[in-house]
Parts: structure tokens; sequence; C-alpha cells
């Protein structure tokens, strides 16, 4: 296919999709069962979707790529055959994502890593609903009917849901860094000069890891000790072409629209977990109370209603509380609206909200570029999924890295305003890179290097 023009188009493409139930199986289960997948998500009162292959794919570069990737993921929708009683958790989707800039290059590390990408699997396993279904998907001139049920039946009689429990951690040889202690203090501290200048009032800067394993990387493992540990987060892991897979654990969700219903939140500003519950809920209400950290979210909170109220109306903001993960806390305030609008309108419209660009957007944007010391590829950029009626959840992909064999690049960052101490966002940094190293290293003396846990 080529990326730059998107779908190969046939003339009388069909897009010819059937589903059979399958025994029922964890999202582990299954990705131990069916080999490497292309695309696997699973977020909060949603199912487990695993996808192989790809009916057809969907790329687009550009400031235009979210109406691009919409129309040509339309063009193919819209030719569904598809059974009406077939049921509607197995419909066919759309799973993929964007890079964070729309000048995004996908080179480096972010080789195969498009602007766009979105897959709608030949083969798309729903589970952790109660029941596990299959879906086989086949699109352009020779879909049809019998190929589908062929392989259908294929995928039932290999199915046998191995449901091992995951391995000891492989292991870190060796972790450096894009971004020494001493840069970051340079890069914190020049960004509050510019933003007590007047420049901008806030701005997320992050850095990335570099860490080599001892034995390589389990995709199934990974996603099962994220899903034990953070079973409120939105496990995503993509893999574009035959290259690197992205994965992760994120909090944040970016946007769900369910028929008209939307749903959304500001998730900014952090403190760590207290040794003990005293000290937990110390660190809360300072949390709670401090200017800085309520400043920190106003910001994104306010920007959020804004950045939805060209595409949605009735927005309401609910009462911004304490969100505690297992390493982390975090404010939160839950945002709701009704739209018509495609979800992929409402990614469009919020990306990137505040709490990971920063505000003005555009001098955040460029405060980042001048700053980053590496590619933020699709870090911290909307992954997700979309179906034919506009419906469809984005996750912020945060709590993530980059992986192939044998190398794991974990990202993190931290929203920076006018009184932002050096050390303290970094500490609040590598609390950040914790979901990911704690599923690589053993506990056996591996850290990310200067003790700062
Ligand atoms: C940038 C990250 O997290 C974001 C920034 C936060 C902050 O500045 O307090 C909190 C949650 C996220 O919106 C990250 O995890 O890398």
């Amino acid at each position: 296919m080529d990326s730059r023009e998107g779908v190969a188009r046939a003339d009388a493409a069909e897009l010819v999709s059937r589903t059979l139930r399958l025994p029922d199986a964890s999202l582990t289960g299954v990705l131990r069962t069916l080999g490497r997948p292309n695309v696997v998500w699973t977020a909060p009162e949603e199912p487990g979707i695993v996808g192989y292959g790809a009916a057809a794919q969907v790329t687009a570069d550009g400031p235009e790529r979210f109406a691009a990737v919409r129309q040509r993921a339309d063009d193919v929708l819209a030719s569904l055959d598809r059974p009406a009683a077939a049921p509607a958790v197995a419909r066919p989707r759309f799973l993929g994502g964007f890079a964070f800039h729309d000048g995004h290059t996908g080179t480096g590390p972010w080789d195969g890593f498009p602007t766009s990408s979105f897959v709608l699997p030949h083969v798309q396993v729903v589970t952790g609903t109660g029941k596990t279904w299959v879906t086989v998907n086949a699109h352009g001139p020779d879909a049809s009917e019998a190929a589908v049920e062929r392989t259908l039946r294929d995928v039932r009689e290999r199915f046998a849901p191995d449901e091992r429990a995951a391995a000891s951690p492989p292991g870190v040889v060796a972790t450096a860094r894009t971004t020494s202690r001493a840069e970051w203090r340079e890069q914190v501290t020049a960004t509050t000069e510019r933003i007590t200048a007047g420049e901008l009032e806030k701005v997320v800067l992050a850095q990335a890891l570099d860490v080599t394993l001892v034995e390589a990387f389990s995709l199934p493992d990974a996603m099962e000790r994220l899903g034990d540990t953070y079973p409120s987060c939105f496990r995503f892991a993509l893999r574009p072409t035959d290259g690197a897979t992205f994965f992760g654990a994120s909090p944040e969700r970016l946007v769900t629209r369910a028929d008209r219903d939307v749903r959304t939140g500001a998730l900014a500003a952090t403190v760590g977990r207290g040794e003990t519950p005293d000290e937990d809920q110390q660190l809360a209400a300072d949390l709670r109370s401090s200017s800085k950290y309520r400043h920190e979210h106003d910001v994104v909170t306010e920007r959020i209603r804004d950045q939805l109220a060209g595409v949605a109306t009735a927005i309401e903001t609910g009462e911004r509380r304490v969100r505690k993960l297992e390493t982390v806390q975090h404010l939160f305030t839950p945002i709701t609206a009704s739209s018509d609008a495609h979800v992929l309108d409402l990614v469009e419209a919020l990306h990137p909200t505040p709490a990971v660009g920063g505000l003005p957007p555009d001098a955040a944007l460029r405060v980042i570029r001048e700053t980053e010391t590496f590619d933020r590829g699709w870090y911290a950029a909307p992954v997700g999924w979309f179906d034919r009626s506009g419906d469809g959840t984005f996750a912020v992909a945060l709590r993530s890295a980059l992986a192939d064999e044998t190398h794991v690049r974990p990202f993190a960052g931290a929203g920076i305003v006018a009184d932002s101490d050096p050390d303290t966002e970094w500490a609040e940094v590598q609390l950040k890179y914790r979901p990911i190293l704690d599923v690589f290293e053993t506990g056996e003396g591996a850290t990310t290097g200067e003790g700062e846990r």
C-alpha cells in the first residue's frame, strides 16, 4: 500500500465481516495463543481487542491528518456487508494512533511509525465481556464470504487459549538517558524564565530512556503485568509495520464518544505516593491545596472546555479530585458533553491538551520543539479506536515505550509552570517511568541511575 495515498482504491470494493464465538479467554490468553498482533487495546468498561493483519490500513500526514484518516476509513466502512444479528461488541473497528507533532518524520527509533496509522484488522478478537469472539474482515475486490468463513473456522480450530502466568521480568542490562539531570535543570530553568517573561503560561517537557534488556521483550507478559498493576488504565500496543511496538498503560482518556455522549477530563498535576497511609494522605492534601498544582491543573480544565466548545454542547465539569495510581497521584476533573461529531473530530479538537502540550498551544509546541533533545514520535499523542458510526475511545499515549527485541525506550514528562522547581519535576518524571520500568526490572540492583526512585 502507498502510505501517502492512504487506502488503495478498488472499484466495487466490499468489506465483508463475519463473527464467530470462541472459547472464553483473557486478553493475555489470546495474546499467548494467536501469535504476534498488530494492535492491542483495552480500556476501563470496554472489551479487550487484539488485531492481526490488516483488511485495510489508512495513513495520513500533516495538519489535515485527522480528517483524512476519517475519510479514508469511511470509504472502507461504507461498503460493510455484515449480518444484522452479528454481535455489536465484535463489530469492525479501526485501531491505531497519531504522532504528537504534525511534522513527524518517522525516522530513527520511530522508523515504521507514520504520522498516523489505523488498521481494520483482518482477524479481530474481542474478549473480557464474558464472551470471546473472533471477527474476520476482508476488504477489496477479492473479499468473499467463503474465504472469510474459512479463516474464521481456521482461527477457531487453532484457538486453545494459553492462560499461563507471565514469566519473571526479563531484567535490565543498562539504561541511558536522552537528557541528563544537568541538561534538565537548564531546560526547566530556561523554560520558567520564558514563562515569567510572559511568552507562555505552561508547557509539558519530556525525556526518554534507552533500556537494554537481558532477555527478549514479551508483549503478552508486558500487557499482563501492566493489567495487574494498572487495571484502571488504557493498555495499548501498536505495531503499524513490521518494526517496533509502541505500548503502554495510560491513565489519561483523551475522549470517548458513545452515541452522543462525550467523556473526557483533565488529568494534570502530580505527586508521589506516601510510604505510609498518613504520608500518602498528606501528599494528596498538598496536591489539593497547593496553588502551583491547582494552577497547573485548572489551565487544563479550562482549555479543554474551550477546545470542546466548537464540537460539543452541554459541556459539564465535575468535581476536581485526586486520582491515585501505583506510584503517583494526580488531580483529575471529569468533563462530559454531548456531540454529533465523529470521535476523530473530537480528537482533532482536543489534541494536544495542555496536560501534554501547554498554553498557549502554539507557543508551547514551539518551546517543546526547541527544548527537547529526543523525538516524541507517538508519545503523548492520541491512540485508540473508532467504528463506522463515529463512536470510539482515545487515550493519551503516556506511561508508554517503544520496544523491539531487547531495547525499550520509555518516555515521561512533567508540566512546567512559572514556579516549577527543576529537581521536583525531575523526581516526578522518574516516577512516571515506573509503570514501564517495573515491567522489565527484576528488582536486583537495576535502576535508572541516580537512586531517584
Ligand atoms: C506527561 C505525562 O503526564 C501528564 C502530565 C501530568 C503532570 O504534569 O502532572 C500529569 C498527567 C499527565 O497528563 C507523562 O506521564 O509523561
